[in-house]
């Protein structure tokens, strides 16, 4: 057997596509969503995340701004730029890039930023929202995965999905809406004795560690569905997942491919929060 693949590349456009006509009609109320994203230092991985973000906002008729500070940047200047971001009623989205240098607490940044524009969903109080299955920004990555298994119709309740990884930005609230939407949900991470043991029992695996060839044909069940989450630049400057794509394809009845799979997604994601902000904020003047 050979897996269907999912192209979020394709999806991605097909709902930016939507939400190029939702930001048109939110114009025509005089709404114009508008997304500031900021980034501290000079990581070459983040820039370009943020150049994609740049590139879709521009797409879809979003306006957006890039504040860039130098990596010598104190806690409290970021903060203080934040509460500035949290007073700005132009802005509707506030995107603070991670991971931020080490002399910064990356909680205390998150716990800063007024949760109504918290279009990252990393805002303890939409965390827990999500928790209670509230209607709330949800984390981008994790909810680009969901509309990826329902564009190919995958029944999730009932299945057993296994997490590799359980990082705050993709690898729990993953579990957390695949549990919403009545999976059996099994995470594991690098403390995990016989990880093999845990992705053989997976209908829908997902994996989030960030290390290339990490799960590999062996390592799934005959017909799982694969999502692969990983971006790695390997030694031959090429971006890869962390499956082992070539070979697990041959196994899994859908695999995601890297690149063109998950990343374009979360940056689409990150489009609908920002319209959803606009239009919440909008309301809620009176
Ligand atoms: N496509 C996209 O949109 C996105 C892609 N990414 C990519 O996804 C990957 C993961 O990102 P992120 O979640 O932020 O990464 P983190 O580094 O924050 O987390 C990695 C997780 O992997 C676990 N882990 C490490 N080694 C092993 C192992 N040998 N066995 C099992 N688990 C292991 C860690 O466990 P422990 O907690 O025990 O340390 C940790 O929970 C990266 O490649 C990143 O670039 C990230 C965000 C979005
Ligand atoms: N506050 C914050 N929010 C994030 O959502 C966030 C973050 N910080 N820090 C870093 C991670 C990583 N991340 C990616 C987004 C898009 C691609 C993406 O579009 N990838 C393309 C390839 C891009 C390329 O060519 O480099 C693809 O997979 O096809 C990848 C990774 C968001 N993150
Ligand atoms: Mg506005």
């Amino acid at each position: 057997m050979t897996a269907e693949l999912i192209y979020g590349k394709e999806l991605a456009a097909t709902i930016r596509r939507e939400l190029k006509q939702d930001a048109a009609a939110l114009r025509e109320q005089d709404i114009l969503p508008h997304l500031t994203v900021v980034l501290v230092g000079d990581d070459p991985a983040s820039r370009s995340y943020v150049r994609g973000k740049e590139k879709a906002s521009a797409e879809i008729g979003i306006s957006s701004d890039l504040i860039e500070l130098p990596s010598s940047t104190t806690q409290t200047e970021l903060l203080d730029l934040i509460q500035r971001l949290n007073l700005d009623a132009k802005v509707n989205g506030i995107l603070v890039q991670l991971p931020l240098p080490a002399h910064i607490d990356e909680q205390a940044v998150i716990n800063s930023i007024d949760p109504e524009k918290d279009v990252d969903g990393f805002h303890p109080a939409n965390v827990g929202k999500m928790m209670l299955g509230e209607d709330t920004y949800y984390p981008c990555t994790p909810y680009g995965i969901i509309q990826m298994l329902k564009s190919k119709d995958v029944e999730i309740a009932g299945k057993t999905a296994v997490i590799v990884g359980r990082s705050n930005i993709v690898g729990k609230p993953i579990g957390q809406l695949l549990l919403n939407e009545h999976a059996t949900v099994i995470h594991t991470h690098s403390r995990t004795p016989d990880l093999r043991h845990f992705t053989k029992q997976a209908d829908i695996l997902i994996v989030a560690v960030g290390r290339e060839h990490m799960i590999k044909a062996e390592d799934i069940r005959e017909g799982a569905i694969v999502i692969d989450v990983g971006v790695n630049r390997n030694a031959a400057g090429k971006l890869t997942g962390d499956v082992d794509f070539e070979n697990t394809k041959e196994v899994a009845s859908i695999i995601t491919p890297v690149p063109g799979g998950v990343g374009p997604m979360t940056i689409t994601m990150l489009m609908l929060n920002t319209i959803k902000a606009a239009r919440r904020q909008a309301a809620a003047v009176v």
